[in-house]
């Protein structure tokens, strides 16, 4: 029989070839003059037949601002980085730098420091040597760039007198540390890192997310930061920008991000997700009501994507997180009028949560996270399901 969910109470410095008069450049817009980093309808194509690297790219990085690029294996981040690095040129469009044009500007010559995957150390050099290296790079003297070296270090929590040999055996956290030393040494405009946290994990990844925090509002850094880990993309950064197959799919705050994605893409990259496939009965002030395949009827927020929204008749998807599914091992009617019947088939404790596993109408599964420590059925046991009506949200198919 079919049931309807609805609402529920839970809730370096040389000058060459530079033309002696820049030729006249086209007035910019003031957000882009603005911004640290602009990509402006940038394309890159693939190698061969391979798909575009970037196929135009809107991107600005505000000053201040962590800006966290998340997406799978080959969505283009490290493209975007290498871009601003210098490392890559683009085949249409602008890369801009504090509102100038970067094209043809080594890398050397842009106010970024990078860190990149690994940390790429200098292994043969102290660590002091590593992270001077930039300000011996632009001929500051030896005393003042062992001296600012130094200082950036301790920022970083690496005394430089503690680490005297070559940089060959510190571990990997020590590693990522002397790289942003060494990436910030000389102030640049924009600190750029493409998985420079890849190689940690647990306490030492925590306690560089917190010290990276620390030391951007201690020296007001601008940060574009690559990753394929939507939690730490989602703690770190200002604003998250969602990449697939070389597109932006949605830029937004992490919370907006995570509670209102643009489309089912964005929201499975963002965390996990249960997706429930149906057909839309009506759209009517605010709310979906959907015959879902599984026999059951729930009602969700229709979202408006790129494509229209859920329309009459249509097919469609209603997403909800596992945390907004209330679970509760008694029969719906205690649970609550809008409650439905579930039936629990594995719970597994996940340290801060259980993660539940539970079957619902014909065939259907859904995944819920719980607190550890609320009354739950065992497996096996008949149980009941509700999520808020503003919880679970209705895209077209
Ligand atoms: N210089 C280049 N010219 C053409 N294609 C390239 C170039 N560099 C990388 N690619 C291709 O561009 C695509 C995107 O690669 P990119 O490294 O930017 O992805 P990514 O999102 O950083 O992935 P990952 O998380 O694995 O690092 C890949 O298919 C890659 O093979």
């Amino acid at each position: 029989m079919a049931r309807r969910l609805v609402s529920f109470g839970t809730e370096g410095t040389v000058f060459h070839r530079e033309p002696a008069r820049p030729a006249p450049q086209p007035a910019m817009p003031a957000a882009m003059a603005m911004a640290v980093l602009t990509l402006d309808g940038v394309r890159k194509a693939g190698r061969g037949e391979a798909p575009p690297v970037l196929a135009g790219m809107d991107l600005a990085v505000a000053r201040g601002e962590i800006l966290g690029l998340l997406g799978p294996a080959g969505a283009g981040k490290s493209a975007v980085i290498d871009l601003a690095a210098g490392f890559l040129a683009p085949d249409a469009g602008a890369v801009l730098i504090k509102g100038e044009r970067t094209a043809g500007l080594p890398a050397w010559k842009r106010d970024i420091g990078l860190v990149s995957a690994g940390a790429d150390l200098f292994p043969d050099m102290t660590v002091l040597g590593n992270a001077a290296f930039p300000l011996e790079a632009r001929g500051v003297a030896r005393g003042e760039r062992e001296e600012r070296a130094a200082a950036m270090l301790a920022r970083w929590g690496v005394p430089a007198a503690l680490h005297p040999g070559p940089v060959g055996g510190l571990a990997p956290a020590l590693r990522v540390r002397v790289a942003l030393a060494r990436a910030l040494v000389h102030a640049p405009a924009l600190l750029l890192l493409d998985d420079a946290l890849g190689t940690l994990d647990g306490a030492a990844r925590e306690a560089l997310v917190a010290d990276l925090l620390r030391v951007r509002a201690e020296l007001g850094l601008t940060v574009l930061h690559a990753t394929r880990d939507a939690a730490l993309a989602l703690t770190l950064s200002d604003r998250v920008a969602v990449m697939e197959g070389g597109r932006l799919l949605q830029a937004g705050a992490p919370r907006d991000l995570y509670d209102r994605p643009a489309d089912p893409v964005v929201a499975a990259m963002t965390g996990p997700c249960n997706r429930l496939p149906g057909k839309v009965l009506a759209v009517e002030g605010g709310s979906c009501h959907v015959q879902l395949d599984c026999g059951l009827e729930a009602v969700g927020v229709p979202v408006a994507g790129a494509g229209g929204g859920p329309a009459r008749g249509g097919r469609c998807v209603l997403l909800i997180r596992p945390e907004r599914v209330a679970v509760a091992p008694v029969p719906p009617a205690e649970m609550g009028e809008d409650a439905v019947a579930a039936r629990l088939i594995e719970a597994r404790f996940a340290g801060d949560h259980l993660r539940l596993r539970l079957a619902i109408g014909e065939g259907a599964e859904l995944l819920c996270h719980r607190p550890a420590g609320l009354p739950l059925p065992e497996p096996g046991e008949e149980a009941s399901i509700a999520w808020d009506l503003g919880a679970a949200r209705v895209h077209a198919a």
